[in-house]
């Protein structure tokens, strides 16, 4: 028999009212679930019992639909459980963080402070530091993880640290600083990046040997090292550090690729400008408290947390944010060191700190992640 669209339809519109309505009777028995379990200090989720709803359902459904209805149980499940958070009155201990941060927090992002970077003068983490400060007081440190103690003892009021590079990627190896400190994001801020060939005065193009770099402008200047014939290519510590070496050096055939400050600052010539691969190269920086600090129009939120080992359990954290229409702007994951194929998970969201949805996101995932950090609620610069 030939169906028609129309009526078809029609009976689809005709069942899912009534699917609303059940779906309507669900979350109200759901509700008083809540109460009951708040009243009697039970949490919200009860694995054992969704997974025998879940078994059940999808008995009753057949073989055919039972994955189908499974998928779509799970959904009405975690729905559920969110909306039980809400009536039950969940508090979440994280959002009161928040709450004191906001109420704490002046209106103004301070202007002078004491600030820790990596590298010396003329490193990007100082041009990243001038963008955030009008005028920061600069405490230079050798490694990215002093940079992260600077701050956690109180040495320093801030902390600036390069996150990602548009052309290079993450820099992994703070995330996996990430996890063995104790700090909170309060700005981030994404600096256009150009890169320059400096050597000393008299030096040519044709007369460099060999080329000092930091590792990641080395990988975003990776075609045009590559048309360089016969050069060495070694990495020190940062850009700025290769300039100097450079200008201190005794050899007329090297050469740094670095920033046009710190052709300024070490006396050296601009070989050659714009030298890296994509002529928009950003890098992005973020700039770390003790404590959590929340600036008016903080609308970035940055998360981590380890998920469990079981089939769709980054989906359910996902369907989170989906649900509550909260964009999520990068999620990168790196291996945890001391267990097997397990990660930490980095999430950056974009939501106004005052919007409900966030509250009930943090009610949510206090109560089913397994080990969960927020870090922080700020706003992005752009220079
Ligand atoms: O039965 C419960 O304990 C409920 O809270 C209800 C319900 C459900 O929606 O069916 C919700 C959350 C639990 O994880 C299990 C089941």
């Amino acid at each position: 028999m030939e169906h028609n669209l129309n009526d078809l339809r029609e009976r689809i519109d005709h069942i899912d009212s009534q699917l609303v309505d059940l779906l309507k009777q669900r979350m109200a028995v759901s509700r008083d679930v809540a109460l009951y379990k708040r009243k009697n200090g039970l949490p919200t989720l009860d694995a054992g019992r969704e997974r025998v709803l879940l078994a059940k359902v999808g008995a009753e459904a057949g073989e055919e639909l039972a994955d189908y209805t499974e998928s779509v149980f799970r959904a009405i499940l975690a729905v559920g459980r969110s909306y039980q958070n809400q009536c039950g009155g969940v508090k979440s201990q994280i959002y009161e963080t928040i709450r004191t941060a906001l109420a704490e927090t002046p209106a103004l992002f301070p202007q002078r402070a004491t600030v820790a970077c990596q590298g010396i003068e003329g490193a990007y983490s100082q041009m990243a530091c001038d963008s955030i400060f009008k005028s920061p007081t600069i405490l230079y440190f050798d490694t990215f993880d002093h940079v992260f103690k600077a701050v956690e003892s109180g040495m320093c009021q801030y902390g600036i640290l390069p996150i990602e590079n548009s052309t290079a990627g993450s820099v992994n190896a703070i995330y996996d600083l990430m996890i063995q400190h104790n700090f909170s994001i309060v700005r981030s801020v994404r600096l256009k990046v150009s890169h320059n060939l400096l050597a000393k005065h008299g030096t040519k193009l044709g007369d460099i040997r060999e080329v000092f770099s930091h590792e990641q402008a080395i990988s975003q200047c990776a075609y045009y090292l590559a048309g360089m014939k016969n050069i060495k290519v070694t990495m020190v510590e940062n850009t700025a550090v290769a300039a100097r070496m450079v200008a201190q050096s005794d050899r007329t055939d090297v050469a740094a690729i670095s920033s046009r400050f710190c052709g300024e600052e070490y006396g050296l010539n601009l070989v050659q400008t714009n030298v890296q691969d994509q002529d928009n190269n950003y890098t992005r920086f973020i700039c770390i408290s003790k404590i959590p600090e929340i600036y008016p129009g903080a609308d970035r939120t940055s998360l981590m947390m380890t998920l469990p080992h079981r089939p769709g359990s980054l989906y359910h954290v996902l369907s989170k944010f989906y649900a509550l229409g909260i964009n999520l702007r990068k999620l990168e994951s790196r291996p945890l060191p001391d267990r097997e194929f397990e990660f930490m998970f980095y999430f950056d969201l974009e939501c106004s700190v005052y919007a409900p949805e966030m509250e009930r996101l943090f009610q949510d995932l206090d109560e089913e992640s397994e080990y969960f950090r927020y870090l922080g609620t700020y706003n992005e610069v752009i220079c």
